[in-house]
This record gives structure tokens, C-alpha cells and sequence, in this order.
């Protein structure tokens, strides 16, 4: 393992954190108020995001370090969060190998020229691009947003994992099947390896330069099947999230692989979820409140809150929505869901804590 986490951080002379919860939490201390972030919390759901995207494209965001800077710290004005993710997509790793990938409003991203036969890799990513050099705009966001953040809370870095990378490479777009890329692995078995295998060394060396620029915690978004591809590298010591979605047939996997914190999807049942409790004591879960619930009356959207947090427990446990936020949430929701996960967890804390210390002074 890599010696990086404090003294290289420290460097850099970054301010010091005043809020290290959700890191607390990672490993299993003792924590005041169970932490809560939300995935895509900064996006089209907030007027300030639609008003700078009116003005600069999607991936001009993303590369603008001052802009990305901006739009990753705009949830944070309005709402308590517990960690901030810096703003840039999963996509940005195959444009750094080469292949042009375009933002469509309404839409979703879209590939130029998809891969279609393992020819086509030879053509369209260019296997000389480090991660260090094609992607140094996000390690400059992240170093500007890591200083401006003040110490306010930590910053979480990212990436897409390989086969979900690979999937949307093949597909060229979002894919409710994934036909088009599974078929790939079976057609060709050895040239789905030799690009995963390619994948996972470009993605880790770009996870090592996010927490060398200040990344604090990484999150690996895996949509589709997962197997531990980082047991054995060098990840620089942060608390590692992966987040699974639809993977409810792989959670022991999940969580008896090297990751400190398994991210649920909301179709996660409340009996997973205690199994998994019992089964794994020491992993940390996060999410997993529906998106929808944010639709609901504060009364209900209070009672899935309490029901989740009942479920969960407040150690080992970070709150979050079981999927990214909706273009069309309701902002004073967001900010209610929020600040209630801090004030009934908060109050279950010192319900727990009082007794002991009545017994202890018997
Ligand atoms: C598959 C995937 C992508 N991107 C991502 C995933 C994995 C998680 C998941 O499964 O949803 C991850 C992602 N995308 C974005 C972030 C930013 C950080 C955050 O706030 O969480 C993160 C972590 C910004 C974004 N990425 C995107 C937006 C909206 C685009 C816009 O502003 O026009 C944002 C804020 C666009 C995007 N980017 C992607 C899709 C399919 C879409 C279109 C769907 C949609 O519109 O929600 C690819």
C-alpha cells in the first residue's frame, strides 16, 4: 500500500477538516449524527445548476475547473451535507482514451462511434493516454474545490468500473439490456479481457491521482455485475464506496470484497438488508431511500426516514438515496430528508448513550 493518505494530503496544506463524519463512519466509530450525502446532488433538480448550464455545455463544466468548483459546492449552500462529490461523469475516462462522447439534452450521453468489433478498439482508443495527463482537469478541480470546501466537509472522488465503462463503450449509450456489449464478452472472450484488463489499470491509476489531489473518500459506480478488481492494487488509503445497481444477486460478494462501504440501490428489501447486517457487522452500508420518496408529504417522507434509519442503525451506516436524485425533485424535500436523517438519528444516539452512563454510575 501506498503511504499517500496524510503526508502527501498534507502538502498540499489543505485546511483541516471540521466535519470528518462520514469518514467516522466508514470505519465504524463512533459517530454524533448518522452522515447523509445524495448521489447527483448537484444537477438539474437545482435552478443555480440549469442556470450555469444554460451558459457552458456539460462537459465544458466538467472541465473548467473553476465552473466544476462551483456546481459541486452548490448543493452544500442549501442543504447540510456530510460530504461533497466533485461534479464529472463516468464518461469522461473513455473521451480521455480517444472516443468522442456527447452530452444530448432530454437525452443522455451519446457515443460518436461505439465500439462495434474488436477492430474497432485499435481505431478508437489510443492505449498510450495516462490517466495522470488526460484527466489532470478533474485532479485540478478537485484540488480548487478540496481548498474552497474549507474544511467544511470531506470531498468524494469517483469513477465508472470497468465492465460498466466497457458496457457503454459497446453500447454506445445507456442500455436496459446490455445486450449488444454481454454479447461482446461472449463473442470475444479473450478481447472483452484484454479491454477490461486495460480498463482497470487506466481507472485505478485515475482513482490514485483523485486522492493525490485530495480526494478523501472514492466512490466506484458499477452498474451492472461486479467482481473485486482492486483487492490487489495500489489504491492510496481513503474509505472506498461501491455502488451497485441491480446488483441485489451480489451483495455478499459485495461486501466480502475490499471495500470499506457498499452502496444499496432502493430496490434493496428491508430482509437484505438485516441479513446483511448480521452477516457483515463491519461493513458500512449506504442509501437506500427511494428517489420517489421525495415526492411524498414530509409526514410520509418522514416515516420512510425513521423505517430506514431503524433498518440501518446509525453505526456502519451513511444515509443516502438508493439512486441519483431526479431532475424533478422537490428542493424543500431534499432539505427535509436531510436535516431530518440528522435529527432522529441524533436523537436515537443520545437515547442509546443515556442508560450506559446511568448503569455506569451505579
Ligand atoms: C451511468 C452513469 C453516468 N454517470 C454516472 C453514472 C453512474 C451512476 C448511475 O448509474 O447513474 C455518475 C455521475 N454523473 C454525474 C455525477 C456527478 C456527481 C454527483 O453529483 O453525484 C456522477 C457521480 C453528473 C451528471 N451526469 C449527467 C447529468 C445530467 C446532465 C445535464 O446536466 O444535462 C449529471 C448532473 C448525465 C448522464 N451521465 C450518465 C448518464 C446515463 C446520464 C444521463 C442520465 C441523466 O440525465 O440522469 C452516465
Amino acid at each position: 500500500m501506498s503511504n499517500l493518505t496524510g503526508d502527501e494530503q498534507l502538502q498540499k496544506e489543505f485546511p483541516p477538516l471540521k466535519n470528518n463524519l462520514i469518514l467516522r463512519a466508514c470505519r465504524g466509530e463512533k459517530i454524533e449524527r448518522v452522515p447523509i450525502w445524495i448521489m447527483r446532488q448537484a444537477g438539474r433538480y437545482l435552478p443555480e445548476y440549469l442556470s450555469i448550464r444554460s451558459q457552458h455545455s456539460f462537459f465544458d463544466v466538467c472541465r473548467t475547473p473553476s465552473i466544476c468548483c462551483e456546481v459541486t459546492l452548490q448543493p452544500l449552500r442549501r442543504f447540510d451535507l456530510d460530504a461533497a462529490i466533485i461534479f464529472s461523469d463516468i464518461l469522461v475516462v473513455p473521451q480521455a482514451l480517444g472516443m468522442q462522447v456527447d452530452m444530448i439534452a432530454k437525452e443522455g450521453p451519446r457515443f460518436a462511434h461505439p465500439l462495434n468489433v474488436p477492430a474497432d478498439i485499435k481505431t478508437s482508443i489510443d492505449r498510450n493516454k495516462k490517466a495522470s495527463i488526460e484527466l489532470k482537469y478533474v485532479y485540478d478541480a478537485i484540488t480548487l474545490t478540496r481548498h474552497t470546501l474549507d474544511g467544511r466537509c470531506p470531498l468524494i472522488g469517483f469513477s465508472g468500473a470497468p465492465w460498466t465503462l466497457m458496457s457503454y463503450m459497446i453500447e454506445g449509450k445507456g442500455s436496459e439490456t446490455h445486450a449488444k456489449a454481454k454479447k461482446w464478452l461472449y463473442t470475444y472472450v479473450e478481447d472483452s479481457h484484454d479491454l477490461l484488463q486495460f480498463l482497470t489499470h487506466f481507472i485505478i491509476d485515475y482513482l490514485v491521482e483523485q486522492v493525490c489531489a485530495g480526494a478523501q473518500l472514492l466512490q466506484l459506480f458499477e452498474s451492472h455485475c461486479v467482481r473485486d478488481l482492486l483487492s490487489r492494487r495500489q489504491i492510496p488509503h481513503v474509505p472506498l464506496i461501491i455502488f451497485a445497481k441491480d446488483a441485489h444477486y451480489a451483495l455478499d460478494e459485495l461486501c466480502s470484497s475490499s471495500f470499506d462501504v457498499v452502496g444499496l440501490d432502493w430496490t434493496i428489501t428491508r430482509k437484505q438488508i438485516r441479513t446483511l447486517r448480521e452477516k457483515y457487522p463491519n461493513i458500512t452500508l449506504q442509501g437506500n431511500l427511494d428517489p420517489c420518496a421525495l415526492y411524498a408529504s414530509q409526514n410520509d417522507l418522514e416515516k420512510m426516514i425513521k423505517q430506514m434509519i431503524e433498518i440501518f442503525g446509525t453505526k456502519n451506516y451513511i444515509a443516502n438515496l438508493g439512486h441519483g436524485i431526479y431532475p424533478d425533485a422537490n428542493i424543500d424535500n431534499v432539505k427535509y430528508f436531510v436535516d431530518t436523517i440528522h435529527r432522529i438519528s441524533k436523537d436515537i444516539i443520545k437515547n442509546e448513550t443515556i442508560p450506559k452512563i446511568i448503569n455506569s454510575n451505579k
